[in-house]
């Protein structure tokens, strides 16, 4: 299991300091879309340049024209691109298909998704790398979580990795260990803390010992 810090509520400098702090318990760094929505995947590129050995993920939640823009992150260093789950088979199919050109990897986000188990099942064919589920911010806000979901994703998925998503704190991330995704995703969960570097080291030390 490896622990992604998602950032998403911080500018360019803001992100290199929080990374700096917490870089030795995460394995890879998320630059959130609300961050690429402010600064754009120069975001991507500062970060992966400031920290070259870290994996970075950049959340472009793509919709639509999935290959060009596959190819302009990885172009930023991104490592790791996400695409959306509902969108088109063709979006997708083309997201992974540039991956592989630029040696990259494709995780979707299962977010907004209805028939999840069906859905689950196609796009796993489509060869991407990560299937996420995903409790979004809006979401959170009324009580949800995305355990459910891992536990149905996990029963389906053939090929690729498995992750979750979404509102994730130290008190939830016992249960979550337990269904044993691939891929864990915090970021308030960390950057909202007052001790930063201590909250990331205590979820990679219960990650470990869960394994
Ligand atoms: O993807 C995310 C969200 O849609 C805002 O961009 C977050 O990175 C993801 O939800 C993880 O953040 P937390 O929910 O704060 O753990």
């Amino acid at each position: 299991m490896q622990l992604q810090l998602a950032l998403d509520l911080v500018n360019i400098p803001e992100a290199k300091e929080l990374v700096k702090e917490v870089e030795e318990y995460v394995d890879i760094v998320e630059i959130g879309t609300p961050v690429i929505i402010n600064e754009g995947l120069r975001a991507v590129k500062e970060i992966k340049e400031a920290f070259p050995h870290l994996t970075v993920l950049a959340d472009l939640k793509i919709m639509d024209a999935a290959a060009y823009e596959v190819m302009k992150a990885s172009e930023a260093g991104a490592d790791i691109i996400t695409i959306l789950g509902v969108a088109e088979d063709m979006s997708i199919k083309g997201a992974v298909e540039e991956a592989r050109k630029q040696g990259k990897k494709i995780l979707v986000d299962m977010i907004g998704v209805k028939n999840l188990e069906e859905r689950t099942k196609e796009v796993d064919e489509f060869g991407v790398d990560y299937i996420c589920v995903h409790t979004g911010y809006d979401l959170q806000a009324v009580g949800k979580d995305s355990l459910e979901e891992l536990h149905t994703i996990k029963r389906v998925v053939k090929n690729a990795k498995t992750a979750i998503a979404g509102g994730i704190k130290l008190d939830t991330l016992p249960e979550v260990i337990k269904a044993k995704p691939d891929l864990i995703v915090v970021g308030g969960g960390i950057t909202g803390q007052k001790d930063k570097r201590a909250a990331a080291a205590e979820m990679k030390k219960m990650i470990q010992q869960g394994e």
